[in-house]
């Protein structure tokens, strides 16, 4: 089965998710493909995992209109589709992830999952470390990746 792990990051803990999803699958040929450079062309995947990350409650408007673009052909796939975000509340996090994605794909996704993610202080500009600071009372980084999310994930892709 030939794999891409597509991806977009903005301070690369959604690139680090899909590399750990890359390792768990245990494929050699797994590829991981940043959305931001590539735009690849999916006729030689059997299986495509898309991811992005949450800011004020959406994912990268890039990532979305992809998943539109390239729709149908995405629908032919075995699909596995996450998110990475901070939001503590797990009603919230199926909300997040369910307006990450187009329905149609949702509905034949084979592997759905909201990952966590972390706030990397050093890496975030003035203004986001004023939102994450005044919202979620952050002073320090911190990371709260959800590796059994990650794993019940992987498993069901593997199925
Ligand atoms: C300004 C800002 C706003 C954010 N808003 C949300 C949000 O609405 N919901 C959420 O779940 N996470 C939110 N996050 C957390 C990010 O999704 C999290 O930091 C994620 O790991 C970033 O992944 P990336 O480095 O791949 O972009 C926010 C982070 C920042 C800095």
């Amino acid at each position: 089965m030939k794999t891409a792990i597509l991806y977009l990051s903005k301070h690369g803990t959604t690139e680090k998710v899909a590399r750990i999803i890359g390792d768990k699958l245990e494929e050699k040929d797994a590829e991981l493909i940043n959305l931001e450079k590539v735009q690849p062309s999916l006729d030689q995947y059997d299986r495509i995992i898309i991811g992005g990350s949450v800011y004020a409650g959406t994912v990268n408007k890039k990532l979305t209109s992809y998943c539109i673009e390239n729709e149908t052909l995405l629908a032919q796939k075995q699909l596995g589709l996450f998110v990475c975000g901070m939001e503590p509340d797990p009603d919230k996090q199926q909300t997040e992830l369910e307006t990450a994605f187009p329905k149609s794909l949702q509905g034949k996704a084979k592997a759905t999952g909201f990952m966590g993610g972390e706030f990397i202080l050093e890496k975030m500009n003035f203004m986001e470390r004023f939102i994450v600071k005044k919202i979620a009372h952050t002073k320090v980084s911190s990371s709260n990746i959800h590796e059994e999310t990650i794993n019940l994930f992987v498993e069901k892709l593997k199925e």
